[in-house]
């Protein structure tokens, strides 16, 4: 699979989602923070501007939900037009049901760790999956420095995946710019997230571009890219 660019709007403008959605029309995935202000210290959006923005763009929603009880509300977002829902393994109750409904309501099912939590307790659940998020910040906040002691965790993920012949996106999201984009895309991540890289740039549609570009090189180079 090529890598995937996903925009968080979370360092755009919320008070022109639209225009700002529009601006990376090229991206493949635009990525909506959900915040709780329970799970994570700091509140953003919920089901009402989900499904305004899905009406309102034709790049697929990518919802990345901070919040607690992700068993309840998760299914909702689907239903408001996300393409895939993401939820935190440290706040769901029942991951494997929860990914269940989210896959027979007709979206991807995608589970988030936390920096301190380890992937090896959950690898008998990656098949219920079609993507997992490794978190590369501590979730709450854009424009914080990326956590590269996350990095062996993308790579025994990777590996993992590989070992199981898995089709499961690898996603990473916080502090991915330029500058630390390739050491993910190395280390065996394939989805992207980057709000302050994206929002941040003079141009956004060009910044998600040479993202990408960058990425794919690195990809090309990979040992864990090169196996398959
Ligand atoms: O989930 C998130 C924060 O919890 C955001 O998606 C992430 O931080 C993106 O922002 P940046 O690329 O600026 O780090
Ligand atoms: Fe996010």
């Amino acid at each position: 699979m090529a890598a995937q660019i996903n925009p968080s709007i979370l360092s755009a403008d919320f008070s022109r989602l639209a225009d700002e959605a529009q601006a990376v029309a090229g991206a493949d995935w635009l990525h909506v923070d959900v915040m709780d202000n329970h799970f994570v210290p700091n509140l953003t959006l919920g089901v009402p501007v989900v499904e305004s923005l899905a009406r309102a763009t034709g790049t697929p929603l990518d919802c990345h939900l901070m919040i607690e009880a992700p068993d309840r509300w998760a299914p909702q977002y689907v239903e408001a037009g996300a393409g895939s829902v993401t939820f935190h393994v440290e706040a769901a109750a029942a991951p494997v049901r929860l990914a269940r409904e989210i896959r027979a309501k007709g979206a991807r099912a995608s589970m988030a760790l936390r920096p301190a939590t380890p992937i090896e307790p959950y690898e008998d659940l990656l098949p219920e999956l079609d993507m997992l998020l490794i978190m590369t910040v501590e979730p709450g906040f854009g424009g914080q420095a990326f956590l590269d002691i996350m990095l062996p965790k993308i790579r025994r993920t990777r590996e993992m995946i590989s070992k199981h012949g898995l089709d499961l996106w690898l996603q990473v999201d916080g502090g991915v710019s330029a500058s630390t984009i390739e050491q993910c895309a190395d280390a065996g991540a394939d989805v992207f997230v980057a709000g302050s890289a994206v929002y941040g740039a003079q141009d956004p549609a060009e910044a998600v571009r040479a993202l990408r570009n960058q990425a794919e090189a690195a990809t090309g180079k990979a040992s864990w890219a090169c196996d398959h």
